[in-house]
């Protein structure tokens, strides 16, 4: 698995708005980008075109392999359960087994659980779960860590050192502490 991501010259403009512009990074596998900066400065706006969920006002978003968003929306159905919700992305993703990425994010125990029974937290690792299961190399993670207790993050900061060992990428926003060892800091 392998993947690239490039931001060249992107400006971001919202509700008439400018956000940022000139901003351009280019990240080869195995390579992480951390998006830092205050409230209101665009972090989820840049996850966001990363994503292609929202066109730049300027320049371009270049990079090869599948991209898998993790947004403040688990988008995982909250009436199934949370093997079930994860299933229907799995076909749609063409993956044959979630059980690992459950695994992966300590979930195993929980796959029958209906989703709108999980607690914060769990709803979030459950959300990085269709991520991993998914398999795509690029992972846009919008605060990954919110509502994750100490060794849930430390879980996902070695599931995104895991995934870039294996040739992926990860730009990933965020205002909780996250080691992301030889990040790229994109500061906004
Ligand atoms: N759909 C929208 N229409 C107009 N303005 C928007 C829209 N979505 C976001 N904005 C504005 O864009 C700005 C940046 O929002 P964004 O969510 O990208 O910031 P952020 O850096 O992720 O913030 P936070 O740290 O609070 O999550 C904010 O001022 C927000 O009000």
């Amino acid at each position: 698995m392998s993947g690239t991501l490039a931001f060249r010259d992107v400006a971001c403009v919202r509700g008439g708005r400018l956000l940022f512009e000139g901003l351009s990074f280019a990240l080869a596998p195995g390579q992480a980008a951390l998006v830092v900066g205050p409230n209101g400065t665009g972090k989820s706006s840049m996850i966001r075109i990363a994503a292609g969920l929202l066109a730049p006002f300027a320049g371009s978003v270049e990079g090869e392999g599948a991209r898998a968003l993790l947004s403040e929306a688990a988008a995982l159905d909250p009436e199934l359960s949370v093997a079930a919700a994860l299933g229907f992305w799995a076909r749609i993703d063409g993956t044959a087994d979630i059980a690992p990425a459950l695994e992966a994010v300590g979930m195993a125990d929980l796959a029958q659980v209906p989703v709108r029974l999980l607690s914060t937290g769990q709803r979030r690792r459950a959300a990085l779960a269709r991520v991993v299961a998914s398999g795509a190399p690029v992972w846009l993670l919008d605060e990954p860590a919110n509502g994750l207790d100490v060794a849930s993050v430390a879980a996902l900061e070695g599931l995104i050192a895991r995934h870039r060992a294996g040739g992926g990428i990860a730009l990933v926003a965020t205002h909780l502490p996250l080691a992301l060892p030889d990040a790229v800091e994109v500061r906004l």
